[in-house]
């Protein structure tokens, strides 16, 4: 009954209609033509549209078996090059036989990946994770011990610790070449680059930009600067964001100041330029007008030429906006940048955004023009070739070790760094020798992490299934509800896919008889997309009016101030309602949208309603939770096939590291939202269920009350 409610009541798309149409259960995971792609919910037969293909195509393979069978020059079923017949088309064989083919050559062995690696990328240092040091035993200026004192740091996270003896200005030996940094999710990143960059930009003569940090989302912009700030007060550097919130002209000026300076060349050139490009102008040439640089350029005195200073000495930005200003914003230029961050590497290099790598590598290699001293030192005495050294970090939870997407950095003598939880390079480079690894990726989950796997019995009923987790951490389940779930909890543990003895599917979800009111808030929901976030947002509303204010939808559509307010609802949520206090609550639904490097720092749980569409992609979700050593769970909703991809790729693949822990296998109890037996009523909550879908249908068709 529900699932015919849901498949006409939920039309395949509503809103925007990004990222793909919406499916019966309001989610679809998206495909990727990639291995690890989880796959896609199975479908009745009555709704495949390709069935009777399929079943020609079916009747074809088994022709051909036949003929197949008869004949051992047959080719095989399963070669892509024999089409399928036609539907009752017998094999035609004429007398004529294939000409005998050769036996295939013996394949040659494949070549170990890591082999094929780079040194740097096969030899990593290995950053313990026990390694903590006091920032007081670190060269690090007073003031700024005790203002990350005043935030909470006492003492690094390894990350943190590593990277700063290399990077920090007064560290023996002294810093050199570019570093790749690969560490969990909430391992504290972020710390240990901000504080280097500080240290060794601060203190410089003259205001230029000559540091950089690109983040791949507006939300990652402002929460690096908040860092840069606590680690630069006091230090005098001036620190920027560039993200597309703004108009362009409106931040131009944010970025740089305009003035005039005294150079007779430059004032030459610029007088010729234009000049030149006048004469193009009346020769009707309009090809010239887009690129005429306008009167604005024409010095007012002689010798005299525009000049732009830069406002800031650190800028963080977004790729796609530092393209803009490079583009099209007179006087931005890196040609003075010593220090590039890239944060969350593996996703800036995966996409091109704007072929920001192309646009930006040539402005780290400028040379500024040699002055009539320099020119005459170089030739007297013959100084070598000029060179530019612009230091690089990347890092990422899930760094990436494609040599040919990092080739595009011309990273210098570089270094990888990974912290060690639990799953070595050489347990990676083992398993790539037998073939049972990849690519030479292991991402590690955070030990704080508890993992669970939940399978849906009925796709129709996930909402339920979702409403049921949600509700356990909200109330715990009264006399009204069925017995069998005040004896089990909604979410039990009977069983764990490694030899892990924790249950902490208990631990953590025990929160009414914790003795100890809990230091985590707040559950985080992914989908697949953004109608898929706007539904299932509207159905848990109709479905718990009374927990409505709140459970909210953050999609790319939420404004950013909206955004911000919604996330730091989660770190500090509201008092409940309710007098006993509520784990679960606040409830956000997003997308891919947050899964990248948003900082949560006290987020209880994350739940995938839509599976996640890459193994680097569960990663990051879930690594939204369970920060710098909190607690934290991630809870996984599988259907259908995609329970086999989240077992053999997530749970058990070798790309991920657990230090030896599993992912649990979850239960929900649904026996109150039983369907009635056929031809009986239905009443009670799958009543209201039913009707809330309804109503749902008629919004999305416009027809709502
Ligand atoms: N030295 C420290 N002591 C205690 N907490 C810290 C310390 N350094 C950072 N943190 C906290 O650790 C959390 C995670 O830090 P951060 O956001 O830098 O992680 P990350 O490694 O960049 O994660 P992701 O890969 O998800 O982006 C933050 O809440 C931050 O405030």
């Amino acid at each position: 009954m529900a699932n015919l409610f849901y498949n006409r009541y939920i039309p395949p798309s509503i809103g925007s209609g990004e990222e793909h149409n919406a499916d019966t259960d309001l989610q679809r995971p998206r495909k990727r033509p990639k291995k690890s792609a989880p796959p896609t919910p199975k479908q009745s037969p009555e709704d495949n549209p390709h069935r009777k293909l399929l079943s020609k195509y079916e009747k074809s393979k088994k022709s051909t078996s036949e003929a197949a069978a008869g004949d051992p020059t047959q080719k095989p079923l399963n070669d892509a090059s024999s089409p399928p017949q036609k539907d009752g088309e017998e094999t035609e064989q004429h007398g004529l036989l294939p000409i005998p083919q050769p036996s295939p050559a013996p394949s040659a062995p494949k070549p170990s990946l890591s082999s094929a690696l780079p040194d740097w990328i096969r030899h990593p240092l290995i950053v313990p994770s026990h390694s903590h040091r006091a920032f007081t035993d670190l060269p690090l200026p007073s003031t700024t011990i005790e203002n990350l004192k005043n935030k909470g740091f006492r003492k690094t996270l390894p990350i943190q610790d590593t990277l700063l003896q290399l990077l920090l200005p007064k560290s023996a030996p002294p810093p050199s070449g570019d570093i790749c940094v690969s560490a969990p999710t909430g391992s504290g990143k972020t710390l240990a680059y901000a504080l280097p960059m500080v240290e060794n930009l601060k203190d410089m003569p003259a205001r230029r930009l000559r540091g950089l940090i690109i983040v791949p989302t507006r939300e990652l912009v402002a929460q690096t600067k908040e860092i840069l700030d606590l680690c630069a007060r006091g230090s005098g550097l001036k620190i920027g964001i560039a993200v597309g919130t703004r108009a362009l002209g409106e931040e131009r000026h944010l970025l740089l100041k305009k003035g005039q300076r005294y150079d007779i060349d430059a004032y030459l050139e610029s007088k010729n330029k234009v000049i030149d490009e006048m004469a193009d102008l009346m020769n009707w040439d309009f090809d010239a007008l887009k690129d005429f640089s306008g009167i604005d350029e024409i010095p007012l005195l002689p010798g005299w030429v525009t000049d732009y200073t830069s406002k800031l000495d650190i800028l963080i930005c977004t790729p796609g906006r530092l393209v803009e200003h490079l583009n099209s914003t007179p006087g931005f230029n890196l040609h003075s940048v010593q220090w590039m961050i890239i944060d969350e590497a593996d996703r800036l290099l995966d996409a091109s955004f704007q072929q920001w790598v192309d646009t930006v590598m040539p402005q780290l290699e400028y040379l500024p023009p040699l002055n009539p001293l320099e020119r005459k030192l170089h030739g007297t005495f013959r100084v070598g070739v000029r060179k530019r050294e612009v230091r690089k970090v990347l890092l990422s939870a899930t760094m990436t070790r494609d040599v040919s997407k990092l080739m595009g950095l011309k990273l210098s003598k570089p270094k990888l760094v990974v912290l060690d939880n639990g799953k070595l390079e050489d347990d990676a480079a083992e398993e790539e020798e037998k073939g049972t690894s990849t690519d030479g990726h292991v991402f590690t989950i955070p030990p704080s992490l508890t993992e669970i796997a939940i399978n849906i019995d009925d796709t129709n009923d996930k909402p339920l299934y979702l409403l049921e987790i949600l509700e356990y951490g909200i109330k715990p389940p009264g006399p009204s509800h069925n017995k069998t779930k005040e004896k089990s909890p909604a979410l039990s543990s009977p069983s764990s896919s490694s030899s892990s003895t924790s249950s902490s599917t208990t631990s953590t979800s025990s929160s009414t008889t914790s003795p100890s009111p809990p230091t985590t808030h707040g559950t985080l929901i992914f989908t697949s997309s953004t109608p898929t976030t706007t539904r299932l947002t509207h159905l848990l509303h109709l479905l718990r009016p009374s927990l409505s204010p709140q459970i909210h939808p953050l999609t790319k559509h939420t404004p950013l101030k909206t955004r911000r307010k919604l996330l730091s609802l989660l770190s500090h949520p509201p008092p409940s309602p309710s007098t006993k206090p509520n784990r679960t609550l606040p409830v956000i639904i997003t997308t891919d949208l947050l899964a990248h490097g948003i900082d949560i720092p006290a987020l209880y749980q994350v739940i995938n309603y839509s599976v996640p569409a890459s193994v680097k992609d569960y990663v990051h979700r879930v690594g939204r939770t369970a920060r710098a050593g909190r607690e934290g769970r991630a809870v996984t909703l599988l259907e259908g096939q995609q329970a086999r991809w989240f077992w053999n790729e997530i749970a058990r693949g070798e790309q991920v590291g657990r230090g030896g822990r599993g992912v649990e296998r979850g239960r929900v109890d649904m026996s109150k939202w039983k369907r009635e037996e056929e031809g009986e009523e239905v009443g009670g909550e799958r009543a209201q269920y039913e009707a809330a879908l309804r109503e749902l249908g008629d919004a999305a068709r416009g027809g709502g009350k």
